[in-house]
């Protein structure tokens, strides 16, 4: 049976992973309030028609940093992607590549930043960067990235410490793995999965490993990206510091509030991501998309404002580009396919969003993304109940599931 949509991929992911794997993905901070919340208030956005308009021509494809995207969206950086399938990072790299659209890197890949340029030659390939108490490791990896024809590079800055990740704790999860009887068991059944990871080894983070150049790297680096313990004199008088090693258009990831939108264009940002990590860090950070407006009107069209977090639907897309985003990400979707059939299963993710994306704007009688505007978002609908009372309602899905 093909699967139909990112659920049904969700699913399909969930059934073929250890619970620990599927957890690291799937989950988020604390109560998995904000985790939902995404989800939430993307659903409860209605869309609005405009009809009798000519929609014989639907061109989905946008144009953002002198680049043409084939769909108005991006492969979100996802670290450790290599426990999901190895070479992951090269997996979603070359689907990003199919579907025509960029892929950005997570410095906590488990490929090196010139084997996934390899792997997908024609790719736009953007590079994600967590800075660490040692600011060397930073610059490092920009020049690398630069060296490679990356062309973005993505600043992450909502990772000062690590959100509480509560399956995280409660499976043990960490590396190198601690294993436990239940794990043990979790992943013998899961042989495919297992069979892979024994072939391969247990990924490392492979930009922190020596390198041709013979620059050592530091175990303390090692152990902050796996605690994910970043740099906190991280100011944005630091972008002034990337500036100087990155003369390629320089995003801010991981905004919500207008006063930071506004402080990333007086620092010279080249564009910001509206996010809240996919809900894994703090729980009680607002939807992505309930914030969205209010950060592109304080963006003023000076810079693009990119968003992600609880994309599955084409829909989802659309609001985000009738709400003023010029783009979007997406993070766990094309994971969840990546699971489900590798670097296939990760295009016909990215894929079912493009044809999603296509006929939402056919029904809204849009040819064009620069044709979406807030009025064809209506007031949101009340949540359902179950989301008012005490637990959010992924307690009620996980516990269906
Ligand atoms: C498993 C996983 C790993 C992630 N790793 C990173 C990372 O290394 N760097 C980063 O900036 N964001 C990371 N993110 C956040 C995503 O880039 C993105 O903001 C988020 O997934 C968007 O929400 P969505 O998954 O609902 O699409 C990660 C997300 C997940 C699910
Ligand atoms: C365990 C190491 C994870 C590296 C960073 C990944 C990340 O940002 C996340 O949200 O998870």
């Amino acid at each position: 049976m093909p699967l139909l949509n990112v659920e049904e991929h969700r699913r399909r992911a969930r059934r073929m992973l250890p619970r620990l794997v599927f957890d690291y993905v799937d989950g988020g901070a604390e109560d998995e309030r904000c985790l939902q919340r995404n989800r939430d208030a993307l659903e409860q956005l209605p869309l609005i028609p405009e009809c009798l308009r000519d929609t014989s021509t639907v061109d989905i494809g946008i144009e953002l940093f002198g680049r043409r995207w084939r769909a108005p969206f991006a492969v979100a950086p996802i670290g450790l992607a290599g426990l999901v399938r190895p070479g992951a990072d090269a997996l979603l790299a070359r689907a990003a590549q199919g579907a025509g659209v960029p892929f950005v890197l997570s410095t906590a890949s488990n490929t090196r930043i010139e084997d996934v340029r390899a792997a997908a030659p024609d790719a736009a390939l953007w590079m994600q960067l967590y800075v660490m108490g040692e600011r060397a490791i930073a610059e490092r990896i920009v020049r690398r990235a630069r060296a490679a024809g990356f062309e973005a590079l993505v600043l992450t800055v909502d990772v000062p410490v690590s959100g509480l990740r509560e399956r995280d704790l409660r499976h043990g999860f960490r590396l190198p793995m601690r294993l436990t009887p239940a794990t043990v068991l979790d992943m013998a059944r899961h042989p495919a999965w297992l069979m892979r990871l024994a072939r391969s080894g247990m990924p490392q983070f492979a930009n922190l490993l020596p390198d041709d150049d013979g620059a050592p790297v530091s175990a303390q680096a090692q152990a902050a990206l796996l605690s994910r313990t970043m740099d906190r004199r991280l100011t944005w008088e630091s972008l002034a510091w990337l500036r100087k090693l990155w003369d390629g258009p320089l995003l801010v990831k991981g905004l919500l509030g207008a006063e930071d939108a506004r402080r990333a264009v007086r620092h010279g940002a080249d564009g910001i991501v509206v996010s809240n990590h996919g809900g894994r860090q703090l729980d009680a950070a607002p939807a992505s998309i309930a914030v969205l407006p209010a950060m592109v009107d304080a963006a003023g069209g000076r810079i693009p404002v990119l968003m992600d977090g609880g994309i599955r639907r084409g829909s989802d897309v659309v609001k985000a580009l009738a709400l003023g985003a010029r783009g979007v990400l997406a993070g766990r979707a094309p994971l969840y396919g990546l699971a489900c059939g590798g670097e296939q299963g990760a295009l016909s993710v990215l894929q079912l969003l493009a044809q999603e994306t296509e006929r939402t704007m056919t029904l809204l009688g849009a040819t064009h993304a620069a044709e979406l505007g807030p009025r064809h978002v209506g007031r949101p609908e009340p949540p359902p109940k179950d989301t008012l009372q005490g637990k959010p309602a992924i307690y009620a899905a996980r516990a269906a599931a």
